[in-house]
Parts: structure tokens; C-alpha cells; sequence
């Protein structure tokens, strides 16, 4: 192959990523803090097509209302700007090329708009990882609500590093394929999530770029993923549609952690126990052959849930609409906890086998009438995925 038919292949060349959403069973906020955690990956996808070719870099991403075009000239210029020769291997941006991105796009330091945030961590990656400005047309969809606690930052992160890191030849994705053949390929996937979890929490843990990238179920600690097998389990997602920002919630512990740490660090240490004992309990689940069993199973996983619940209310998480809806499970003899950052967003129900369907339609019902959006879904699914079918 010619140097020049190259360039001519990459042209017309159109892939499509996806990543899952999650939510965390166990640990929100205290991983921050290298405390364990538990996450699992949801049947609930963002998609990203990203076709190379045109005359300029294009960003089509409706569920933050943003469609932006940059001709190819402008973002040359960046580049040339940030002091870059056309054929550079991947980098990492210093603070210095970092404000100068911000002020290319007219955004400034502390940022919060959900628009500004998606558009600047698409650029971190584009100029990281590309080894020349390319044209390029980028779609993303998500079956995920953005900024409720279901983990939409990380599953956008990881389709574009996914889709950025294949178009420069860094990773095959088309490899993922093949059974075991890719830890290498989904830590550098999850590395580069990481990176823009980054701007838009500040001080990520890394476990839902890792949950998005690996899918299943994992356990996280202290940088370190470890997947575990989790039999499938009947769960229930409720939204209450308070908006909320990870970034200030995780900045709101924080506070709280400095003002008294004295009460904070504890609590941080009970919810890494919790933690340890939700990893034992789900591990016992696939030996929970028999009914009587699995609910005995469940009831602790119960417990655990409610002891969490109360303890994020306690570093200051929570919100009147996931008490409300904790109560509104209780009544119907199911335990809900928030998932995620909190303060609105998602809380989440694991259903045990004991729970006769009629409880769950009254509860689903009453929450609806509450104002909630109610989603039966299944977890544990894929990871990053590679679709070659266009
Ligand atoms: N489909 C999407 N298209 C473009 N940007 C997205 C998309 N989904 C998420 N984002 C970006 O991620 C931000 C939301 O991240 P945030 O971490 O606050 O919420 P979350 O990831 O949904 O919840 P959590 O981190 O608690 O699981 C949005 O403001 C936007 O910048
Ligand atoms: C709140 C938090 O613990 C989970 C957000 O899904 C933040 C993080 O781990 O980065
Ligand atoms: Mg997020």
C-alpha cells in the first residue's frame, strides 16, 4: 500500500462505538476517597458515529443540544498554536495548552454548562490523541439521561477515546471481538475516559469510566478494577428529575470532609465496609440455589442498602425527592438508595424473588403518581463495543 492510499482509505471511513451506562450499588463518593466500590453496567447505551472526510470537524450531539462545525483551517491553526507539527504521536495537553483550548472555544475557567463541557472534553481528546487535525463528522446519542447519576459523562468519554484512539491507529477495536484478547485495548480506552472525566467532575474516582469501558460488574478500589460475576438481578431505576452536578456534589463532600472530618472520616470507613460486605453478599448470590436461599441473600443486601442510604444522607447526598422515594418504596416492602452523585437524579431498588409482582406494579404506580419515571431494566451488559455494520 502507497503512503498516499492511506490518507485516501481513512477519508471515507465511517465507524460506529457504543458504551453503557451505570449504576453503583455500592461506594458512591467514599471511592473517591480509594474507599471500595461496586458498580454495575445498564442494558442503556450512548452511541457515537464518527465519519472521517470533508473540510471541516463537525459535533452533532442532540441530547445536550449542541451542533458545531469548526472549518478544518481554524482547528489547523489551533493546533500550529499549541505549538504542534502536523505528525505527532499522542500527548498529554499541559495546563498552559489546556487554557489555551478554553479560550479558542471562548469558555472560561470554572465551567458548569452541560454544552461547554461536552464540546471542551471532545476537543481534550481530538488534540491528545489525533497525530494530525483530521476532519471528521462526530454523532453521539444516549438512551442515558445526561446528569442524573447513571454514568452518561463516562459512556460519552469512552465512545469518543474508543473512536478517536482507532481512527489513529493506536488500538483495533474491531479486535474486541475475540474472547480475551483486549485488556490492553480497554485500559488505554479507560485511561483516556479517565482523562476527560477529569474536566467535567474535577476529581473523578475512575470508576465509571472503568464500569462503562469493562461492562459487567465490577469491583473498584483505590485505581484498581476487578470484574466480578453477578448472577442476573431484578432491578428497578427511578428518576426523579432533579437535576444535579456530579462535580458540585463530589466538591460538596469535600467541604463537608474538611469542616468536620473528625465525623466524615468514619463515615467514609463504614461505607468501604459496606462495600466489602455488598462484594460478599453478590458473590454468595451465585451459590444461592434455592429460594429460601436467594432471599436470605437479598435480605442482607437489604440491610446494606439502607445503612448506605442513611449514610449518604449523612455526608450530605441526598435530596427530598430520593427520601421521598425511599419511603415510597418502604411502603411497599422494597429498600431504594440514591445511585451515582445524588442529589436528585437516579435512586435505585434491587427487587428480591420474594417480592411478589403486585408489590412491584403498586410501587412502580405510586412512584409514577409521585411524579417519578420508573425503569425496569437488566444490568451486567457489554462493555465498549465495536459495530461494523455500516
Ligand atoms: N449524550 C451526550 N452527549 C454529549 N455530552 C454528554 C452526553 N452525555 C453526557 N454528556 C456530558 O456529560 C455531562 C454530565 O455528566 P455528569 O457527570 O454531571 O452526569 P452523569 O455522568 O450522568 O452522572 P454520574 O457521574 O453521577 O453518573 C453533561 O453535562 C455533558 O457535558
Ligand atoms: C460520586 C462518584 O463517586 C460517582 C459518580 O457516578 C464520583 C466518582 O466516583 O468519581
Ligand atoms: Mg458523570
Amino acid at each position: 500500500m502507497t503512503s498516499e492510499s492511506e490518507p485516501q482509505k481513512k477519508a471515507f471511513q465511517v465507524i460506529r462505538v457504543s458504551a453503557p451506562g451505570k449504576v453503583i450499588l455500592h461506594g458512591e463518593h467514599s471511592v473517591v476517597y480509594g474507599k471500595r466500590a461496586i458498580a454495575l453496567s445498564l442494558d442503556l447505551r450512548t452511541r457515537l458515529t464518527a465519519a472521517v472526510g470533508g473540510d471541516s470537524v463537525s459535533l452533532d450531539l442532540p441530547d445536550v443540544d449542541i451542533k458545531k462545525t469548526w472549518p478544518i483551517e481554524t482547528v489547523m491553526e489551533l493546533w500550529k498554536n499549541l505549538g504542534y507539527t502536523k505528525d505527532e504521536k499522542i500527548k498529554t495537553l499541559t495546563e498552559e495548552q489546556s487554557h489555551f483550548i478554553r479560550s479558542f472555544l471562548n469558555f472560561g475557567e470554572g465551567i458548569t454548562d452541560p454544552k461547554d463541557l461536552a464540546i471542551l472534553s471532545f476537543f481534550h481528546l481530538y488534540i491528545s490523541i489525533l497525530h494530525e487535525p483530521l476532519p471528521i463528522s462526530i454523532t453521539v446519542g444516549s438512551q442515558l439521561p445526561t446528569g442524573a447519576g447513571l454514568g452518561s459523562s463516562a459512556a460519552y468519554a469512552v465512545c469518543l477515546s474508543g473512536a478517536l484512539l482507532h481512527l489513529c491507529d493506536h488500538i483495533d477495536l474491531s479486535k474486541l471481538s475475540l474472547p480475551n484478547s483486549h485488556p490492553d485495548i480497554l485500559k488505554t480506552v479507560s485511561e483516556w475516559a479517565y482523562a476527560s472525566e477529569k474536566i467535567v467532575h474535577g476529581t473523578p474516582s475512575g470508576i465509571d469510566n472503568s464500569v462503562c469501558t469493562y461492562g459487567g460488574a465490577v469491583s473498584f478500589k483505590a485505581g484498581n478494577i476487578e470484574p466480578i460475576h453477578v448472577p442476573p438481578l431484578k432491578v428497578l431505576l427511578v428518576n426523579t428529575l432533579v437535576p444535579r452536578s456530579t462535580k458540585a456534589l463530589v466538591a460538596g463532600v469535600r467541604e463537608r470532609k474538611e469542616r468536620v472530618r473528625a465525623v466524615v472520616e468514619p463515615i467514609l470507613t463504614s461505607l468501604d465496609a459496606i462495600a466489602d460486605k455488598g462484594l460478599e453478599i453478590l458473590c454468595s448470590l451465585k451459590n444461592a440455589n434455592v429460594y429460601d436461599e436467594q432471599v436470605a441473600v437479598h435480605e442482607a443486601l437489604d440491610e446494606l442498602i439502607d445503612i448506605n442510604q442513611a449514610l449518604l444522607c449523612a455526608i450530605g447526598v441526598s435530596h427530598p425527592s430520593l427520601d421521598k422515594l425511599v419511603g415510597i418504596a418502604k411502603s411497599h416492602g422494597l429498600h431504594a438508595k440514591l445511585t451515582g452523585a445524588g442529589g436528585g437524579g437516579f435512586g435505585i431498588v434491587v427487587v428480591s424473588p420474594k417480592i411478589t409482582k403486585s408489590a412491584i406494579d403498586a410501587c412502580c404506580d405510586e412512584l409514577r403518581q409521585s411524579g417519578y419515571d420508573v425503569w425496569c431494566t437488566s444490568v451486567g451488559a457489554p462493555g465498549i463495543s465495536f459495530h461494523n455494520d455500516i
